[in-house]
């Protein structure tokens, strides 16, 4: 068998012309659309997904600013800065891009993030929404992953999802959301004592750990959906993702590249949630 590939390039495409529609709904109505970002450090990797969701954003039409600041700004200054952005009535989704500085309390930022404009889903009220079902921004990655598998059209009910990887950004809102579609839902992470013994029992595997071949052709029962959202570096200095996509591939029914797989659908979402937190705003 050879697997289908879920194109994440074109879906997110689709995703960015419904947006474009919205956004230019509310324009019409005299409201311009904002998405800031802020960006704290030079990481390099960090520079280039933020210049990417600023370039998405303004092929939508919304409006994003970047504010950029040193490695050295005070914990207390960004707090500030983010107060200053809830506060502002013409921005409505606020992005602080991660990993911040070591002398910065990441949670502590985030929860200074007003929920009605944390489009990124990171807040403890966002994923306390999310886990009693309430309607709040789902994080970007994992809401990715499930309009990838709603686009092959496959139900989830009754099917067994394997998530390898329990971070609060995407492995454990991942199985939240699979949850809510029905499916029966096993979380693995570094503990997990048989990995292969669990992934050779689903239907469905999303693979969120950072680490190369994580999953590879053995691990996968025949026709599985196989998400990677993976952001690795082979040794060619190549990007990958956690999947053995050419072994894998001989075997699953479904497959997600990297790149251009989960990483544009996340942009995407990201876009979906302002111009929803914009929208909110309006009423
Ligand atoms: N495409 C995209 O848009 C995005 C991609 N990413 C990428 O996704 C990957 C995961 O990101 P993130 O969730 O933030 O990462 P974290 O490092 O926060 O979490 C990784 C998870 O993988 C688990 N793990 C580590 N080693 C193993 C192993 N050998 N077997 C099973 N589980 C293991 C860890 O377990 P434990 O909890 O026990 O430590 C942890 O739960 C990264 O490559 C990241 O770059 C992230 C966000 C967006
Ligand atoms: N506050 C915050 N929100 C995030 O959503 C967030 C973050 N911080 N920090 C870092 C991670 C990582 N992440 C990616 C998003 C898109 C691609 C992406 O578009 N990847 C392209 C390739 C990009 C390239 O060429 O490097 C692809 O897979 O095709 C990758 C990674 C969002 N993150």
């Amino acid at each position: 068998m050879t697997a289908q590939r879920i194109d994440g390039n074109a879906l997110a495409q689709k995703i960015r012309t419904e947006v474009a529609g919205r956004t230019a709904a509310l324009k019409a109505r005299g409201i311009a659309p904002r998405l800031a970002v802020v960006l704290v450090g030079d990481d390099p990797a960090s520079q280039v997904y933020v210049k990417h969701k600023v370039n998405d954003s303004q092929q939508t039409g919304l409006e994003a600013t970047l504010e950029r600041y040193p490695a050295s700004m005070a914990e207390a200054e960004l707090l500030a800065r983010i107060d200053a952005l809830n506060n502002d009535p013409l921005v409505h989704g606020i992005l602080v891009q991660l990993p911040l500085p070591r002398h910065m309390d990441s949670h502590k930022v985030i929860e200074a993030i007003a929920p009605a404009k944390d489009v990124d889903g990171f807040h403890v009220a966002s994923a306390g929404a999310l886990m009693v079902g309430q309607p709040g921004f789902w994080p970007c990655t994992p809401h990715g992953c499930m309009k990838m598998i709603e686009s092959i059209g496959y139900d989830l009910r009754g099917k067994h999802a394997v998530v390898i990887g329990r971070s609060n950004i995407v492995g454990k809102p991942m199985a939240l959301m699979l949850l809510q579609q029905n499916a029966t839902v096993t979380i693995c992470h570094s503990a997990t004592a048989d990995l292969k013994a669990m992934t050779l029992q689903a239907d469905v595997i999303v693979a969120a750990v950072g680490k190369r071949n994580v999953l590879t052709a053995d691990m996968v029962k025949p026709g599985a959906v196989v998400i990677d959202v993976g952001m690795n570096r082979n040794d060619e200095g190549k990007l990958c993702g956690d999947v053995d996509f050419d072994g894998v591939s001989q075997v699953a029914g479904w497959i997600t590249p990297v790149p251009g797989g989960v990483g544009p659908m996340t942009r995407a979402m990201l876009l979906v949630n302002t111009i929803t937190a914009a929208e909110n705003a309006s009423r």
